[in-house]
Parts: C-alpha cells; sequence; structure tokens
C-alpha cells in the first residue's frame, strides 16, 4: 500500500481528464491522473476519432462513385475491413498526443487503475492511495444499453465494438437516430451496407427540425432507411440475422446491430457517497463553477450532466484550472458551446435554435437566413445544398444553425460572435474571401441588416436629402 499526496487528482483520463491534467501540470501543480481503460478516453479510442475516420471512408467512397462536372463515377468497391485498417491506423496517429508516457513527460503522475473514493478527501486506485486538495471526476460516460426484451440474447454493437468490427454488415440495423446513429447509418451505407434506423421519436430529435429534415432526406435518398416513431421493443435472432420488433408491432430484418440510443454516465466505480458527492442518473450535481456537493471535488465532461462533446470538456477543464490553481473565480457556460454532426451534410449548431429562441425571447428574435444555393463557391463546386440561421435578438446573435457543407466549420464564427457578445455588424463588417462557403455567413449577417435598409423610409428620405441638397 502506498500513499500520495498531490495537490490535484484526476480521474479519468479522457478528453476533460487529460485537459485538466495537462493544463495543471504545466503551470506548476502536482497531478495524479487515474485511468482504469485506455487513455484518451472514448473520443480517441471508441468515439469522435474512430467515428470521424470511418466517415472519411465513406465521403471518400461515395465522391468516387458520383459523375459530376463532366468526371465519370467508378465503383469505388469499399473495403470494409481497410477502412477499419484507416479508423485504427488514425487513431493509432493521434494517441501519442494522449499518452501515459507523454503526460509522464509533463510531470504527471499516473496510475492505470479505476479510482474510488474512501474519504471526502481520499482516493483508492489498487493499491495507492491518493490524498488530494483537489479531485477532478472526468470519468465520462458509455453506451446506454436499454432494457429491451431479447436484446441480452442476440450479438449486438456499441460504439466500443463497432469500429473492431472488421466483416462487412450485409444490412445493418441501428437503434437510435441520434448523432451516433445517423453518422455511423450515413458511413456504413457510404461503404456499400444496407442501413436501417429505427428511431422511437424523431431523428437528430436534439437539432433544428428544419435542418435535421435536410439531412435526413440525403441520408433516405442515399438508400438509408430511416423509421421514426420506431421504438425498438423487442428483438430476436442470433449472429447474421436479427429481428427488431417496434413497439408498433413492426419488425425489421437485418444481419448486424447497433445500438445507439444515448450515453450512461461513468459514476458507479466512483463510491461518490464516502466523497459526500451527490449525482444522479445524468451525472455529477455541479453548479456553474463545477463544483460538486463536495466542494474540494468537481466533475468536468460527459460526467457532469450536460452536453456531451469532447470540446466541452476541454472547455470545462480550463474553467476549473483557474479556481484550483489561481483561486479566481470561474463559472461555465453553454449558450457559446457549439456542436456538429458529421453526416454530409453536416449539422451544425451554436446558442439557441429557432424554436428554442422564440420561447424564450418571443417577438423580439429576429431570424437572418443564407442559402447555400446562393453562394457561388457552393454553386461551382455542386454543395447547394443547405442553409445558415441566425436567431438575432437586440443586434446580437443568441444561436445560429448551419445544416450544409462544412457546416462544423463554417458554425465557428457565430461560436466567436456568441462567445464575445459581438454584434451582427461584427460580422456583416467581415470581408471574406470571394468565392468562398464563409460567404454565407456574411450574407446571413447582412440578411439581418436587408430590411433595415433597403425597407427604411427613414433611409430613402436620408439618401433623398443628401442626393438633393449634400455636396457633389
Ligand atoms: C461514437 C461517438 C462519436 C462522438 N463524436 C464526437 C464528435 O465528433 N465531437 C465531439 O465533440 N464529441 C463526440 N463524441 C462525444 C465525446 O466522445 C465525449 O463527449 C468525450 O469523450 C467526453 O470526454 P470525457 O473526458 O468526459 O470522458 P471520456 O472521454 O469518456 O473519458 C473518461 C475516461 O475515464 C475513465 N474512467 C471511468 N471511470 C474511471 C474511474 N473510476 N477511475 C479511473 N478512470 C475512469 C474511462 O476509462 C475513460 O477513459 C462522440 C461520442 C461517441 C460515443
Ligand atoms: N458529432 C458529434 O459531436 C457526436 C457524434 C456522436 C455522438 N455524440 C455525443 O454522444 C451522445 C450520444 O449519442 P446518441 O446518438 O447515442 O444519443 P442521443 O441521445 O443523441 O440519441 C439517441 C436516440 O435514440 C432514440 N431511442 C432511444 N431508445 C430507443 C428505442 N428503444 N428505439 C428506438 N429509438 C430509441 C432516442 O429517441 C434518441 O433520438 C450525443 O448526445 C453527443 O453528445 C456527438
Amino acid at each position: 500500500m502506498e500513499t500520495i499526496e498531490t495537490d490535484i487528482c484526476v480521474i479519468g483520463a479522457g478528453s476533460g481528464g487529460l485537459s485538466v491534467a495537462a493544463g495543471a501540470v504545466q503551470m506548476g501543480a502536482k497531478v495524479v491522473l487515474l485511468e482504469g481503460h485506455l487513455m484518451g478516453g472514448d473520443c480517441l479510442n471508441f468515439g469522435c476519432v474512430p467515428s470521424k475516420a470511418l466517415l472519411a471512408a465513406g465521403h471518400k467512397a461515395h465522391e468516387t462513385s458520383e459523375a459530376a462536372f463532366g468526371v465519370a463515377g467508378h465503383d469505388p468497391a469499399p473495403d470494409y475491413a481497410a477502412a477499419k485498417d484507416h479508423v485504427h491506423s488514425v487513431i493509432e496517429e493521434i494517441a501519442p498526443v494522449d499518452s501515459q508516457e507523454r503526460f509522464e513527460g509533463l510531470g504527471v503522475t499516473v496510475i492505470r487503475e479505476f479510482g474510488r473514493f474512501i474519504s471526502e478527501s481520499e482516493v483508492q486506485a489498487g493499491d495507492t492511495t491518493i490524498k488530494a486538495r483537489r479531485f477532478v471526476i472526468a470519468t465520462g460516460s458509455r453506451p446506454f444499453v436499454p432494457p429491451i426484451t431479447g436484446l441480452d440474447g442476440v450479438p449486438y454493437h456499441t460504439n466500443e465494438t463497432i469500429f473492431d468490427l472488421r466483416e462487412k454488415p450485409e444490412h445493418l440495423i441501428i437503434i437510435g437516430g441520434g448523432p451516433i446513429g445517423m453518422e455511423m447509418a450515413q458511413a456504413h451505407r457510404r461503404l456499400g451496407c444496407q442501413v436501417t434506423v429505427l428511431e422511437g421519436d424523431k431523428a437528430m430529435g436534439k437539432d433544428d427540425p428544419d435542418a435535421a429534415a435536410i439531412v435526413i432526406e440525403t441520408l433516405r435518398a442515399e438508400g438509408i432507411t430511416i423509421v421514426e416513431g420506431a421504438t425498438a421493443s423487442e428483438i430476436r435472432g442470433e449472429e447474421g440475422a436479427i429481428t427488431v420488433e417496434t413497439e408498433d408491432g413492426a419488425t425489421f430484418a437485418g444481419s448486424h446491430l447497433l445500438v445507439a440510443v444515448g450515453r450512461a454516465v461513468n459514476v458507479d466505480k466512483l463510491d461518490l457517497e464516502k466523497a459526500g458527492v451527490e449525482y444522479d442518473r445524468k451525472g455529477v450535481k455541479v453548479g456553474a463553477d463545477l463544483r460538486s456537493t463536495n466542494k474540494r471535488v468537481y466533475a468536468v465532461g460527459d460526467v457532469g450532466g450536460g452536453m456531451q462533446f469532447t470540446h466541452l470538456a476541454g472547455y470545462h477543464a480550463g474553467v476549473i484550472i483557474r479556481p484550483m490553481l489561481f483561486a479566481l473565480p470561474s463559472k461555465a457556460r453553454t449558450d457559446h458551446i457549439p456542436w456538429a454532426t458529421y453526416t454530409s451534410p453536416e449539422l451544425a449548431q451554436v446558442g439557441l435554435t429557432e424554436a428554442q429562441a422564440k420561447e424564450k425571447h418571443g417577438d423580439s428574435v429576429f431570424i437572418a437566413k443564407a442559402e447555400f444555393q446562393d453562394n457561388d463557391r457552393g454553386i461551382a463546386t455542386g454543395q447547394k445544398t443547405g442553409f445558415v440561421k441566425v436567431m438575432v435578438v437586440k443586434g446580437k446573435p443568441v444561436g445560429a444553425t448551419i445544416v450544409g457543407p462544412h457546416a462544423g466549420e463554417l458554425i465557428g464564427i457565430w461560436s466567436l460572435a456568441i462567445a464575445n457578445k459581438l454584434k451582427m455588424s461584427a460580422v456583416a463588417n467581415m470581408v471574406a474571401p470571394y468565392p468562398t462557403l464563409g460567404e454565407v455567413n456574411k450574407r446571413a449577417a447582412s440578411a439581418y441588416f436587408t430590411p433595415k435598409l433597403f425597407d427604411s423610409a427613414l433611409v430613402k428620405t436620408l439618401v433623398g436629402f443628401v442626393q438633393r441638397f449634400g455636396r457633389p
């Protein structure tokens, strides 16, 4: 038995925990980092990185197959196992950044064990007891496996196993039409699989419905069957022959099954009661300062009970470094946190959706919109589907939705504007190079001013006055 005394003990070496550990140690704190499974957590091993790598293979196959601009399309003959090789090579290339060696090189004490609280100020990890001034719970989440009749008797995949599957599914049934379900549906379809998505409610239900409709329509046009209002209630079958029955009695047959119905937070191994840390099904209960009911214990990332994104976990790390290292107050915001779903077209959101903005601000919301079909770069490259929609209150953006090419990149400007409380004029004043997709953002900003400039009697009177009486 060994006891280590440290300034900060971080539990979990995923996106959030690694960011806290790297930041704190490089600013002079003594840091112990615990990881019971894989360094890099979900994002690197089973989440963002493999899913985007698999989507890249799917997108490549799709582009190759499409005839366009006088260039013939070809059968891309996608090799599913080779696409998985690509996935694993991407993970391997990024892994050193999250590795034990790198963190030890920075001066972090890394212990490869699951941690659990044994008191309000001590955690046990294997044979080591860690006494710390501060603890950071960054234990993330895992796939939620619902209690659907028969599920435990059939072979099924989650995001933790699908990236290791090497035989191409003939027909992949996906339960859940959220971001995981939709990204995996398109990746698999474009790699030559039949795909059926069963969604109990609305597919991409957390997103703006107009934007989601464009993604859903595109995926359907590619041959993916998306059934909404289809709650899976019973599953039968065996390897290679799975049948899913939905609540209304309809049945869907496929060769493989992917369950993507949301996440369960990783709190069970932590013995949080011993630390006086309250939690519920959604995660550790924290205030805006990300502190739990035990003031020396913070929670960041997925386990914190809010949105679940890698960049949010990284942002949380920055928020708690201030009070932990410099005793400065700090609060987490959510209004400027963007997210993107990397289907083609991509769908990105920051701040309030149109419906949320109208509910919160009523008639004072102005919706400024621009379409990719009016964007010259979009026309030249055949990327004309989609739009930017900006929710504006008193001259400032409170939310933006983008569906279309590179939406995940294009949303950044609205995140910047909301984060810094910039006015629409800040975006309208920007000069974007011509012809870029990014001009669509400026056009949306201009759309806010257009009625004020072109439909205003006052402006017309003023211009008329200057023309008549102003200096030549
Ligand atoms: C398929 C998929 C695709 C995704 N795509 C994106 C995307 O494109 N963009 C995006 O922003 N987000 C994406 N996400 C979400 C993103 O992966 C998570 O939000 C992010 O990984 C959360 O980081 P975290 O640090 O909170 O937790 P994690 O990354 O899950 O890390 C938690 C770590 O804690 C460890 N741990 C758990 N309990 C203990 C314990 N008691 N002791 C020690 N260690 C412990 C775990 O082993 C794990 O390594 C995706 C998720 C999935 C599943
Ligand atoms: N691009 C990204 O940033 C990205 C990609 C993937 C995942 N993620 C993160 O991972 C989280 C989890 O993603 P997810 O897609 O698993 O969850 P989700 O909660 O977003 O979507 C799950 C869907 O499954 C449906 N569902 C639940 N039970 C069902 C049943 N029995 N039958 C049919 N449908 C059912 C729900 O109605 C819901 O629409 C996301 O919320 C996000 O935070 C992010």
